[in-house]
């Protein structure tokens, strides 16, 4: 059975793609995640065929929007019918809650299972110097811990944060706090345009819920042996 704390971030293009990597990754793979490349080229579909597939869906658009604007859209995709949908902290408290209550009543009215909403904190591409540059005026590792307790106050169900970041944010907010790190670099992998990373093992130790891993698997020559490794690497601690 698949390990569910492993999410295969599904960043192509078309649904061909699609189809040859689930087909491709079959049983050891029950989580995707659908981001902004894969949703703005092929749309809804996506989420359908996934869930046909018998897969969860982690529908990862980053809203950031005034608040009316974002719970209409948690609204929407509410419907599609995902089980993780994110949202940008840096929207402020106002906006999580809003998103709060339109997906507590949206799953009220569709009777279905309410998505949990996530709330990204800071990208995992940013390294301090980044972050200066744009006007960050605390380390990254306060700003993150600021953002995931403003966002556990304000009805969202965990974060996204980078690795490095989830120890702190576990002792902060709880053992009921859902903390998703990308930046997730087996040791046989190029860290690409990410700058905060660490391996598997350590995510997991340090207490993220559920690790994404997109391009370590996706563009390996061999995805079935990637998924493999880093499944192996993730059960080890386990054992
Ligand atoms: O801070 C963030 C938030 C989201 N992501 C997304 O995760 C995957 C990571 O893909 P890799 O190929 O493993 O780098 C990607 O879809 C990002 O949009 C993130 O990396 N960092």
């Amino acid at each position: 059975m698949a390990d569910d704390r492993l999410i295969v971030a599904l960043d192509v293009a078309t649904m061909d793609q699609v189809t040859q990597l689930v087909t491709t990754l079959g049983d050891s793979v029950s989580y995707y995640k659908v981001g902004m490349e894969l949703f703005y080229a092929a749309g809804a579909q996506t989420v359908t065929y996934l869930q046909e597939q018998g897969k969860s869906v982690f529908l990862d658009l980053k809203l950031h929007d005034i608040p009316n604007t974002v719970a209409q859209g948690v609204t929407s995709l509410t419907h599609l019918g995902a089980k993780l949908i994110t949202l940008h902290a840096q929207g402020g408290p106002i906006m999580m809650a809003a998103a709060a209550k339109a997906a507590t009543e949206a799953a009220e009215t569709l009777q279905v299972e309410r998505p949990k909403l996530l709330a990204v904190t800071v990208l995992t591409s940013f390294d301090e110097d980044a972050w200066t540059s744009i006007g960050g005026q605390l380390p990254i590792r306060d700003q993150v811990l600021r953002l995931a307790k403003l966002a556990k106050a304000s009805g969202m169900d965990g974060v996204v944060a980078s690795p490095l970041e989830a120890k702190a944010i576990r002792e902060a907010c709880g053992d009921d706090f859902l903390i998703v790190t990308p930046g997730i670099r087996p040791s046989f992998a190029a860290a690409n345009d990410q700058k905060r990373i660490a391996t598997p093992k350590s995510a997991l130790l340090d207490g993220a819920s559920k690790l994404v891993i997109g391009r370590p698997i996706t563009k390996a020559d061999n995805p079935q042996e990637a998924v493999r490794l880093i499944v192996e690497e993730m059960e080890a601690i386990n054992a």
